[in-house]
């Protein structure tokens, strides 16, 4: 793929599904000017969008063509007020986040303080994966369109320089709410985010041809002003199979504790691997824990392995929600978060639901969570830990929750051999 300053080149998407991130052919180039790009339809967007099925859901879109805006280095160094430290909005294995100012009509960089906060991440161009990943991230966020999808407004390639300008998500990412100190984060909003969150992953697997996000986690859903949810991060992304084929294989990598089994083991990668995931942050959600913590007893690391048990009996699913929000939702609420999040992580992918389904199953349990007196919820606390089964006790009394809010983000991994189907 062939960028230079003042032009970008989009070249298309190939269908082979051996080589990690999105993959392109050299076939058509499309240049764009400094301002917005200008690109054709690519076979991207047609291997996406063929025939108008699905293409639509949930108020999502491809663009006929991507819409961003090509950054020379210099304006996002004005932009960030030199990368300075202090507006450092975050940082993830592949680079740091920067809060950066532009002017919201053009677009333009602008002085910090004038015109609208932008979200500008600089990305390790040393690493290849950092490029692949930039790529990616250019080529998906590019080219799609949905309300839970955050918006890519332009990039930069200049000499080893990567970048990439998003809008701001004020509230930042669920992950920090979910494990921040102080106040645990109230039950309406953990389930109005997923419901966001979930949406958007269903319109990328309702689209023609499938988008495997392959990287969701709590750090990934962006918080708007509002709690709405955003998936960020196409980094990993991968069109899904063609027609005739079930899966992609690909490289194995991830983040440890949301990796479907059958991914971790055989490289083969469905939809239904994102399914998984969402079934992972549904547990966390519940919880208050992370789905992977080397710090926790034997067996209990893996949050999936450690806790599968009790999300099989109703009644115990309640001894495993987070203590910190006793009383902000119903007994039924918490029955049905257990068999909505078993089902998402059911060790056979073919017997994980679609998204759509998990979308409708989450609204459905926003509308029934009536809760007669949230003035209950400090007592409920105080009294949780001791009737709580003997496995929790380690957790529970010890604030597992509270405790894990202190605790370093999820680790990434990636396994650099390719898998062979
Ligand atoms: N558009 C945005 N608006 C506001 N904050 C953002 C935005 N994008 C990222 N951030 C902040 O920057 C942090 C790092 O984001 P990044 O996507 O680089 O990594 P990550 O998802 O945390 O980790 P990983 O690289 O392992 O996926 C996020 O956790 C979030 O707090």
């Amino acid at each position: 793929m062939d960028f230079d300053k003042e032009n970008v080149i989009f070249k298309n998407v190939s269908t082979n599904n051996h080589s990690n991130g999105t993959e392109f052919s050299s076939s058509t180039t499309t240049t764009a000017a400094t301002t917005n790009t200008s690109v054709g339809q690519s076979q991207f967007s047609e291997a996406v969008s063929e025939s108008s099925g699905g293409v639509m859901s949930y108020s999502g879109q491809i663009l006929p063509s991507p819409n961003l805006k090509v950054y020379s280095f210099a304006d996002l160094k004005t932009a960030t007020n030199n990368f300075k430290p202090d507006s450092m909005l975050g940082q993830g294995g592949f680079g740091k986040v920067y809060r950066g100012w532009i002017d919201s009509k053009t677009l333009a960089p602008s002085k910090v303080g004038s015109g609208m906060i932008v979200a500008v991440k600089r990305l390790n161009s040393e690493s290849v994966q950092g490029f692949a990943e930039w790529r990616s991230e250019v080529n998906f966020l590019g080219m799609l369109s949905h309300p839970n999808l955050v918006k890519l407004l332009g990039f930069c390639r200049e000499d080893k320089e990567l970048l990439l300008v998003y809008e701001f998500m004020p509230k930042g990412c669920l992950e920090n709410h979910l494990f921040r100190r102080g106040e645990p984060f109230p039950w309406d909003l953990r389930i109005k985010i997923l419901i966001g969150a979930a949406r958007g992953l269903a319109f990328l697997h309702g689209l023609q041809r499938e988008v495997i996000y392959r990287d969701f986690k709590a750090s990934n859903i962006l918080l708007d002003s509002n709690y709405d949810a955003k998936i960020s991060d196409f980094g990993l992304a991968k069109l899904g199979p063609s027609q005739e084929k079930s899966h992609v294989t690909t490289r194995i990598m991830g983040t440890y504790g949301y990796a479907a089994p059958e991914y971790m083991a055989t490289g083969h990668l469905y939809v239904k691997s994102d399914v998984y995931a969402f079934g992972v942050v549904l547990l966390e959600v519940m919880t208050g824990l992370r789905a992977h913590n080397p710090k926790r007893p034997n067996g209990q690391e893996s949050l999936v392995d450690w806790l599968r048990p009790d999300l099989v009996n109703k009644h115990r699913v309640k001894h495993i929600m987070d203590k910190g929000i006793i009383g902000q939702y119903s007994s039924k609420v918490a029955a049905e978060m257990g068999r909505i999040t078993l089902s998402c992580i059911e060790p056979d992918p073919k017997h994980r639901p679609h998204m759509k389904e998990v979308v409708d199953v989450l609204e459905h349990i926003q509308r029934i969570n009536v809760v007669p007196d949230r003035s209950s919820t400090k007592s409920h606390v105080a009294s949780s830990s001791r009737s709580s089964p003997l496995h929790y006790q380690y957790a529970y009394k010890a604030g597992a929750a509270g405790a894990e809010r202190r605790r370093a983000s999820p680790r990434r991994f990636g396994v650099e051999k390719e898998l062979v189907a």
